[in-house]
């Protein structure tokens, strides 16, 4: 095993998804001398931010996710400049929901008060605009007129790449096996010792098994979501490979759940439709399905996808493997150790948290620099949990 490295990095970040990588980046830009460590040879597919789309919307029930996507915007519009890479398409965000859906009527709510570009449409107008779906007689909708999506994979390599550019080091193929707070933190990996004035935690859903050790345990539960593709049962005949947007269907079909769409892009001929949830599984046993499934996702999608997309074939064609971070009321934790304030946590970002990830960067290096927070982190701290913590 090697000494510690002489030099002591301004910031360690623990974590090369897209939360750690943007962490890092921003850091980079003001010139902090920075390590991001990944404990798998990169790329890989074993997080959660791995794949070619996401969905970018400003459509959100709850306002303050509304307000910084508007910064999260310009954000992305700056990953672009620099790399030269396009990464977001706008092809529009519809909503749908039954009648009198009160999270909907919150999304146009929040839409309308933050001079967001939107329209209601009818049943008519959905149905016209985007052959091949089709709504329930007294189903409503909205679009988010700059919602579309982001192109993933490529987004994470150009952030990576930007951060490098700066100056910033990333190792990969190390995983972090034991972390010795202070005032200078020492980070151990599977192959060398770094060390740190602050360290940033994004491990995804490996967030726990970081955690544990420094004391803290937070209600996270990660869970494994079927990616689904699903193929027209008539090539080119449904419609909906020429104009799709990206969509949100909450609570239909009787059903608790979400369930939310991309246009083809990952697979010619192929959309990508999926169930917002999933089972609990460990991220080291994600692809062995041990237990058998509490929540009945595939059969969900496999009824929604008959009745509104009856031109798809109702058994996915391709089923693909990611990992949600869930907390109890599915928003983030951006906030600092309760013990350690030079150690800063990034996590729980429960299956919505890509098109956040600039901002999510810039607030994690803010509180790692000791800067006041550019937005209100009220909802985002530890203090709203009743969390057992071990004193050290
Ligand atoms: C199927 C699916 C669909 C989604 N759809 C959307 C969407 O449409 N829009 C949207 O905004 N968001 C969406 N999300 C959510 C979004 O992708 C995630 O919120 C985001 O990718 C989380 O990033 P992360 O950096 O926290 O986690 P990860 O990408 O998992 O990164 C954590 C990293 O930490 C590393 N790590 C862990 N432990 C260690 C260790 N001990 N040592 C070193 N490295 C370690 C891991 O290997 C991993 O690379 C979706 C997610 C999934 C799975
Ligand atoms: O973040 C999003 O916009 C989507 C919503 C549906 C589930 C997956 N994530």
């Amino acid at each position: 095993m090697a000494l510690p490295n002489s030099s002591v990095y301004d910031c360690i970040v623990i974590g090369a998804g897209i939360q750690g990588s943007f962490t890092a980046y921003h850091l980079a830009k003001n010139q902090k001398r920075t390590l991001l460590l990944e404990q798998f040879p990169l790329p890989h597919s074993r997080g959660s931010s791995h794949g070619q789309t996401r969905i970018i919307r400003r459509a959100y029930s709850e306002q303050f996710y509304t307000s910084m996507m508007q910064e999260c915007y310009q954000l992305w519009a700056e990953l672009e400049r620099e790399s030269g890479i396009k990464l977001y398409r706008k092809t529009g965000l519809l909503v749908i929901a039954p009648p009198g859906n009160e999270e909907f009527e919150s999304i146009c709510r929040n839409m309308e008060q933050n001079k967001v570009s939107w329209e209601r449409f009818t049943r008519e107008q959905v149905m016209a605009k985007y052959p091949g779906l089709i709504l329930n007689p007294e189903d409503v909708a909205c679009c988010d007129d700059n919602g579309g999506i982001l192109y993933a994979d490529k987004a994470l390599r150009a952030v990576q790449e930007q951060f490098q550019k700066m100056g910033g080091v990333i190792q990969d193929g190390q995983k972090v096996k034991h972390i010795q707070p202070g005032q200078v933190v020492t980070v151990t990996t599977t192959s060398d010792i770094y060390q740190a004035k602050n360290i940033v935690i994004t491990a995804g859903p490996w967030a726990q098994k970081v955690l544990s050790p420094l004391g803290l345990e937070l209600p996270l539960k990660t869970l494994r979501i079927n990616v689904c593709y699903w193929k027209e049962k008539i090539p080119g005949r449904s419609g909906l490979l020429q104009n799709f947007p990206a969509f949100l269907g909450v609570n239909l079909n009787g059903e608790e759940h979400e369930v939310y769409g991309l246009p083809c892009q990952e697979y010619p001929g192929l959309i990508k439709i999926c169930f917002h949830g999933g089972n609990e599984a460990e991220p080291e046993e994600r692809d062995l399905q041990a237990k058998p499934p509490q929540i009945p996702d595939i059969q969900i999608l496999c009824n929604f996808i008959s009745k509104y997309l009856p031109g798809l074939h109702p058994k996915p064609a391709v089923i693909e493997q990611c990992m949600y971070t869930n907390t109890p009321d599915s928003n983030f934790i951006l906030d600092y150790h309760p013990l350690h304030k030079n150690i800063v946590i990034g996590s729980g970002f429960s299956g919505h948290g890509f098109k956040l990830s600039p901002l999510v960067g810039k607030i994690l290096s803010e509180l790692s620099m000791g800067k006041e927070p550019s937005y209100d982190l009220t909802p985002f701290s530890i203090s709203r949990f009743q969390t057992p913590q071990a004193s050290l």
